[in-house]
Order: C-alpha cells, then structure tokens, then sequence
C-alpha cells in the first residue's frame, strides 16, 4: 500500500524564511548548454533532485563530464558525444525533450526510456522533428531510439508546440551545434509557457548564441560555438509557490530569500497571483515576503504561461470563498499526469467543488473535510496536498516523496517552516 503522508496542520499563521534550492528549468537548461559548449562551465547552486541528476547521468552516458565542484557546484566539461548510451528519463519533461537533440548530434545508438507515466507523456513532436532534420529516430513516444551519427545539418522546421512549449526549447537549444543552425517556426493553436521559451533564448544568448525572435511563434539559430558557462542558478520561483501559499492560506508571513529583481522564470507571477486574491508580496534586498489576508479572494486567471503554478493556484482557490476560473491550461492533461484530472477527482473527495472545463477548472471554494490525497506521481499534486492539510485536518498525501522531482527535502523543509520535526 502507498504510504500516507499526514501532512502537518499550521496550529498558528505560518511565520518563517525558506531558501528554495535551485531553478529545474535553469539548471537543466544549463546543463545542456555545458555539454555542448566549447569549455568547462561552472554552474553554482544548481538544483539537486530528481530531474536534474537524471539530465546529469544523460549527458553523462553521452560523454560529458558532470562533476562534484565545491559546495554543491556542477563542473561540466563537454566531450565528444557518442553512443551506446542509455537515458532514463524518469518522468521528467526537460529530459525527454531535451535530450534527444543532444543525441542527434552523438555517434552511436542511444535509447530512451523513463517511468511507466512518461511513456504517456507528448513527444512525437521533438521527434518527428529531429527525422525532419535528417536524424535517424525509431519511435514516436517513450521507449525510443535515436541512432546518430555524429552530426546533424539542421535547416528548419515546422511544428506545432500547443502540448508543449518544450519542443521548442529542446530544439533550440542543441541548434547552434546543428551544421546550418536552425528555423523553428510554430503553427498550432496555442503556445503554453512562452517564459519557458524566453529562459531558453536568454540562455542562449547570455552563451554567446545568436538568436533571432522578432518574428511572432519563429526563432532562429544560428551556428556557432556555446561559450562555457559560469552561472549562478536563481532559486526555484515555482517550487517556492507551495511555501508562499502557506502564509496566504494561514494569514502568515513568509520570507523566500535571494528572489531575483529581474528574471525569466514563470514562477515570479506568483507575486501577481497572490496579491491577486488578497495577500500582499513584497520584494527587496531580503527576498519576496507574502503576507497572507484574513480570507482568500477568488480569481478568474489565464494561466497559459504558467501552467506548472496550476495545482498551488487551485488549492488556493479551494480555500477561497466564491468562484475561481483557472483557464488557458488544456496542455495540463499531458503533464506528470493529467492534472485537471487530477486535481478535480482530488479536490471533491475532500468534499470540494471542482469542475474541469475545455481548456481549465472551475473551482467553488467550499469548506473541506480531510482524507486521503492522492498524488499520481506529480510532485506539484504532492505540493497542493500539503497546502490544504494546513486548513483542513486530516489530509493524508499519497507518496509525498514523489516531491523529490523537483525539491529534494519537501518534509523536512515543510516542517522547518512550521517549526515542528520531520
Ligand atoms: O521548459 C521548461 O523548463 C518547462 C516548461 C513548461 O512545460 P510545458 O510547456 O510542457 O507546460 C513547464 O510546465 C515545465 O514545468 C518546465
Ligand atoms: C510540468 C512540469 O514538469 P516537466 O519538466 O516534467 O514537464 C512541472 O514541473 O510542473
């Protein structure tokens, strides 16, 4: 049986200071961009959990050299790629999207695979978009095969991202090692996380890359060298939403130090949301600090660029009276699990009121009753869980450690905040 988290009800309004380790969508960015740059990088502070020791032994199994620098620093030192080579995925988008152009660009067969979930997960897209460019890949979704053969020409490409906005990110980010560099130009319906895209162009461009956006859903790369990296990784803005949210749902305050002025991290809407429903969020030289309202105010929101807050927003909005719209998020549905899904069948088994519609949730804040709270593998469920067994006594969260995706100490860091033992 799945153990049973009884996560911790807040006996007072929650006051503390959280560090958050590092961003997953820089670091493993990062990461990338290390293994294929033309010296060693340095990335300090990067984050250690789940995906991204899954993106290191990728690019490990390729060649690179990822290694132990001093207080917890990643030393990446790119190699010649090559295969056989085995990449595990695990559940982790930013692996099985953007991997597999590194691959293309290896000499030798590499083979994908990753948890039974992630075989749901869209990929066909970044794949049938690698054979487009003229690399041999056998398969359409996880399990598949990339057999490369040391270069790709690269040129352009057409696809349709509305499932992913990391199809694009992937693509670019291995293109200025493609001979002609590449064209990606999207033409489906939506774009979910634009900000995602924007990181991944900054990213480039801070490495030296050229990048050309200024035509709408089109960017273009151009061949060159990736300079070697000295980064420091800002903290995870969206892993630090579950924390935030705890002072706004418990009337408290809290402090996330080293929250950067200017970024490119989604998560930094957070400060937008919250003050939305009625806290208010702070920044200067110590950090965003959130202090919580008597009562929660509900929100009407297109989350389309920042889907990943979704499962934070909607155990707000569970603990908000009147109604909530959370909208724009259809892509929701091919994430660590289908989480407008998820997050319905969960919210009304604690006695809820929620309804997914085409593209969202409607939420009705209603007064809840505990239970058991089931995560799917999705470490933001896991997260959404413990924001509502703060207010609603008797939440048990299902495999909380499925929170290590991203956050490798969840409990112990919720229970700091609260002040009580692990
Ligand atoms: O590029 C990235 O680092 C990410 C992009 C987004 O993916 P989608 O566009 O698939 O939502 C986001 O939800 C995910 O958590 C991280
Ligand atoms: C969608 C997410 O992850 P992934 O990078 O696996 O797509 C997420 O972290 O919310």
């Amino acid at each position: 049986m799945t153990q049973l988290w009884p996560a911790p009800v807040a006996d007072a309004p929650v006051r503390a200071t959280v560090p958050l380790p590092g961003s997953k969508s820089i670091t493993n960015r990062a990461l990338v961009l290390a293994a294929l740059a033309s010296g060693t990088s340095t990335l300090r502070a990067p984050l250690r959990s789940r995906d991204t020791e899954l993106m290191a032994a990728a690019l490990r199994s390729l060649g690179a050299q990822v290694q132990d620098g001093p207080g917890g620093s990643w030393l990446v030192a790119p190699a010649e790629l090559r295969g056989p080579a085995h990449v595990d995925c695990g559940l982790a988008g930013t692996v099985m999207r953007f991997v597999p152009p590194v691959a293309a660009l290896a000499e030798g067969r590499v083979e994908f695979d990753g948890d039974p979930q992630a075989r749901k997960r869209p990929l066909d897209t970044v794949l049938d978009a690698l054979r487009s460019l003229g690399a041999d890949v056998v398969g359409s979704s996880l399990p598949f095969e990339v057999r490369g053969t040391g270069t790709l020409v690269g040129g352009e490409v057409t696809i349709d991202a509305s499932a992913s906005s990391q199809f694009v990110s992937g693509l670019l980010l291995s293109a200025p090692c493609f001979a002609e560099g590449l064209t990606v130009r999207h033409v489906g319906e939506t774009l979910p996380s634009q900000p995602h895209i924007d990181m991944t162009v900054a990213m480039l461009r801070a490495a030296g890359v050229e990048v050309a956006d200024d035509e709408p859903d089109t960017w273009r790369v151009s061949p060159g060298p990736i300079r070697a990296l000295d980064l420091d990784v800002e903290p995870d803005l969206s892993n630090a939403t579950p924390f935030l949210a705890a002072a706004a749902v418990t009337g408290g305050s809290l402090t996330v130090p080293g929250w950067p002025a200017e970024t490119t991290q989604p998560g930094d809407a957070i400060r937008d949301i919250l003050t939305r429903m009625g806290a208010t969020a702070t920044r200067d030289e110590s950090g965003l600090t959130v202090s919580g309202p008597g009562e929660l105010a509900p929100i009407d929101i297109d989350l389309r660029e920042v889907g990943e807050l979704t499962p934070t927003v909607a155990a707000l909005a569970a603990l908000a009276p009147g109604t909530s719209r959370l909208r724009g998020i259809a892509h929701l549905r091919g994430h660590e699990t289908d989480r407008l899904a998820a997050l319905e069948t969960e919210l009304n088994k604690l006695g809820g009121s929620a309804r997914q519609t085409d593209d969202g949730l409607l939420i009705e804040g209603a007064p809840l009753h505990g239970g058991s709270w089931h995560s799917y593998a999705d470490h933001r469920m896991a997260t959404a869980g413990a924001i509502l067994g703060l207010r609603v006594p008797g939440v048990e969260v299902a495999d909380i450690a499925t929170t290590g995706k991203t956050i490798p100490d969840f409990p112990g860091m919720w229970a700091e905040m609260l002040g009580k033992q692990a």
